[in-house]
């Protein structure tokens, strides 16, 4: 357990980091909700990042997706990362193709929509609307609209929250897949611990507005710390074993 976000020099992400932070300091008004964050994310390397309620998560994510300013400190990160929110803001007057290449500048932005949309399941809905989806293709559509971009940072604020646990179980595994395929750095905002644990290749527990303990899977790819103990980590007491 570190009480600091440390550079990595793991072998295993050679593509070079996805984003880099150092002293990072965003503040409102004069209240200082993030203070001397450190965080490097490797290419390919799923973050996820849990934290009580109002400890400043969506404030980081924010940050790192150029959306605020910040006060203090650097952030080197890609010039558009991609991020995917809680609710999908798809705009319900365009098609699905055209949501999804919406920013692209390609004259081939159809197909490589169709390529995107194919690869989240929904490579026969094109010409749909946004209307016509459940929760969980919508936020499908909303992971196409963001790799067909071939970000080298992928920033989730709990894109899976609001979806029924049989969706979110599918999401993860698709998300798993897509982020294989594409190799973004991932920064994962969630309150799941077992969503956490499923996925990423690194927690994070942000406390106070800084990292308070960092956990990285080992050999086998899983994280070496219980559910139980993540949950003490977060405030939270847990009568569950495991
Ligand atoms: N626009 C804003 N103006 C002033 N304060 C803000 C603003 N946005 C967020 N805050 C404050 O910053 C702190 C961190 O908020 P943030 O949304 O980052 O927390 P969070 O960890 O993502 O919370 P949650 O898990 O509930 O989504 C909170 O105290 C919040 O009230």
């Amino acid at each position: 357990m570190n009480a600091h976000v440390a550079p990595l020099s793991a072998a295993s992400f050679e593509a070079g980091p996805a984003v880099v932070v150092s002293n990072l300091v965003r503040s409102y008004g004069s209240r200082a909700v993030i203070e001397k964050l450190n965080l490097r994310i490797e290419r390919g390397e799923f973050v996820a990042l849990l934290g009580e309620s109002g400890c400043g998560k969506t404030t980081l994510l924010r940050a790192l997706a150029g959306l605020d300013s910040i006060q203090g400190g650097r952030i080197v990160a890609p010039r558009r990362p991609a991020v995917v929110f809680q609710e999908h803001r798809l705009l319900p007057w365009d098609s699905l193709w055209r949501n999804v290449s919406l920013g692209l500048r390609v004259p081939d932005a159809r197909e490589r929509a169709a390529e995107a949309l194919t690869e989240v399941g929904l490579g026969d809905r094109l010409d749909d609307w946004p209307r016509n989806l459940s929760g969980g293709q919508a936020q499908r559509v909303a992971l196409a609209r963001a790799l067909v971009q071939q970000p080298e940072l992928l920033l989730l604020d709990e894109p899976f929250a609001a979806l029924d646990a049989l969706t979110r179980i599918r999401m993860h595994e698709l998300v798993r897949e897509l982020v294989a395929n594409h190799q973004p750095g991932v920064l994962l905002v969630t309150h799941d611990v077992d969503e956490a644990i499923a996925l990423a290749d690194r927690i994070l527990v942000m406390r106070n507005g800084a990292i308070a303990f960092e956990h990285r899977a080992g050999r086998d790819g899983s994280i070496p710390i219980s559910r139980a103990e993540l949950l003490g980590e977060l405030g939270v007491v847990s009568h569950s074993p495991n």
